[in-house]
């Protein structure tokens, strides 16, 4: 059964006017977060923008930034750091790592939607060091290593 889990929120700008990061449809993976102030990004330059919100992250969970595809499509924004990754400890403010590969300026106006943030279930790992590791049929074949 789908559960969503709780995660509490704090409003770092009191102004009141930003809307918490919500899912705008009911199937939606990610919540969209807006900027909370105004910024300019020419192209070819990375700005980063704050979204006046902090979370506290159960632990065993991660938030990821990754970037809206519209304003990918119409302006080439992205995110260089895509999947940004929200620690479950983190208390600061998310912001978000925003870079125009587009033509024009992108102005950026306070409440605008910038980014998507995805709650995802996060392992940690506990490694063991080993002298040799098990063969496998691939072994260190990568980077095309199976043909095109
Ligand atoms: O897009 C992002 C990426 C990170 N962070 C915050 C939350 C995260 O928990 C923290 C650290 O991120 P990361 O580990 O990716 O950065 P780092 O360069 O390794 O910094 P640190 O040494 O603080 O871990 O910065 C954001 O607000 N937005
Ligand atoms: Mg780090």
């Amino acid at each position: 059964m789908f559960e969503p889990i709780d995660i509490a929120v704090k409003r770092l700008d009191h102004a009141g006017d930003l809307p918490l990061p919500c899912y705008e449809t009911s199937g939606s993976a990610g919540m969209d977060v807006r900027a909370a102030e105004a910024l300019n990004i020419a192209p070819g330059n990375r700005g980063l923008a704050g979204t006046g919100f902090a979370f506290a992250i159960p632990e065993g969970y991660e938030i990821q930034v990754r970037p809206r595809s519209g304003l990918a499509l119409k302006n080439g924004i992205s995110i260089p750091n895509t999947p940004g990754t929200i620690d479950s400890d983190y208390r600061g403010e998310l912001k978000v790592i925003l870079i125009n590969h587009g033509e024009d300026d992108f102005i950026i106006e306070r409440g605008d939607r910038i980014a998507q943030i995805v709650v995802a279930p996060v392992q940690q790992g506990l490694l063991f060091e080993v002298a040799d590791l098990d063969e496998t049929q691939r072994g260190s074949g990568g980077f095309g290593s199976t043909g095109v």
